[in-house]
């Protein structure tokens, strides 16, 4: 029996690995047929012995039934929104704001560039390595928790790839649907006589509000990350790209676009060449996010509220959105 365990083991974990190169390398080291072949393997193994079957083994990506209605989720640390920029000018006056609360000479400033995925902003939580809840942003304070749905999102990995992973971590992304899965999922939906999406985002909103995680399971969704929320039990890097290529080095998907810009003249250049390629990446994104590279600088800048101090919205519940 405990020789089927290891056999299972060592499944999962060569599943993992393989994923991993597929996923966050981009560099498959063996073909789909023979990954496939293991997958089947295992999930063969867990249904003749269904007591060996982990929360995080590979195959344990779709939830059995629909859920009634999505629980709420608070963010111990906000998901605000990010100021825009329109032209060079604002862009200018944004390192200008920062100069004036730093003095430091713009061409000393690093900036990470970021492709801005134009998806919906999601927060994933790992205890001690382990996906254990998933949330949308919703208006930032508060999110719905999308975990099942999260799940079966193949490029998120179930279990963090590393042998010490930190005792909690969130990971903080975009989801977002590729051209090609909007076309096809689109196709679909007409020859099904069903309604299409407008396009790609809201078709992977449509996707993660499913309330059935068979269908967005469906759904060609991909995660980006893009930042960190909670961390405690590890000491991370003290620059922001760093912080990204250590959560690409543990299995966390992170978009291959992004780019160190030392001074505002390469960050426009940057903005240039993303906004040449823009037709040519095979996912939409809206525009570019440009972030103080440093660590210690941003906590010194920290946020504006938005929200004005003499207003407050009070709000209805939210209705129910069609669901497809
Ligand atoms: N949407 C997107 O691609 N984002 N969004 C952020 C963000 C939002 C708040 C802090 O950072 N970063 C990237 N790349």
């Amino acid at each position: 029996f405990n020789q089927i365990q290891q056999q299972c083991e060592q499944l999962r974990e060569t599943l993992r690995y393989h994923e991993y190169q597929y996923h966050v390398l981009d560099n498959p080291i063996i073909p789909d047929a023979e990954y496939d072949r293991m997958m089947n393997q295992l999930k063969q193994l867990e249904q003749n012995y269904p007591q060996l079957i982990t929360a995080d083994s590979p195959t344990q990506r779709v939830g059995a039934k629909p859920l009634a209605s999505f629980a709420q989720v608070r963010h111990e640390i906000p998901m605000l929104s990010l100021d825009n920029a329109f032209s060079d000018e604002d862009f200018l006056a944004f390192v200008k704001r920062i100069q004036d609360r730093i003095n430091v000479d713009t061409t000393d400033l690093t900036f990470c560039c970021e492709p801005k995925l134009d998806g919906l902003a999601v927060s994933i939580l790992y205890v001690d390595g382990k996906l254990v809840q998933a949330a949308t942003r919703g208006d930032g304070t508060t999110g719905e928790d999308i975990t099942l749905n999260i799940r079966t999102i193949r490029n998120i990995p179930l279990q963090l790839l590393t042998e010490h992973p930190p005792h909690r971590l969130e990971v903080r992304g975009e989801i977002f649907m590729p051209h090609m899965g909007f076309e096809q999922l689109n196709e679909k939906a007409l020859a099904k006589g069903e309604k299409t999406f407008a396009n790609p985002r809201n078709a992977a909103a449509g996707s993660l509000r499913q309330l059935d995680p068979r269908i967005t399971r469906q759904r060609m969704l991909v995660l980006n990350a893009y930042g960190i929320g909670i961390v405690e039990g590890v000491s991370l890097p003290d620059t922001h790209y760093a912080r990204l290529q250590w959560l690409k080095s543990i299995g966390i998907p992170v978009n291959s676009e992004i780019q160190l810009c030392q001074g505002v003249d390469q960050v426009l250049s940057f903005y240039r060449v993303i906004g040449e390629k823009r037709t040519q990446l095979g996912y939409d994104i809206d525009g570019t996010v440009l972030k103080i590279n440093d660590i210690a600088l941003q906590e010194r800048l920290g946020f504006i509220s938005k929200a004005p101090r003499w207003a407050i919205a009070y709000k209805f519940p939210a209705q129910e959105e069609l669901t497809v």
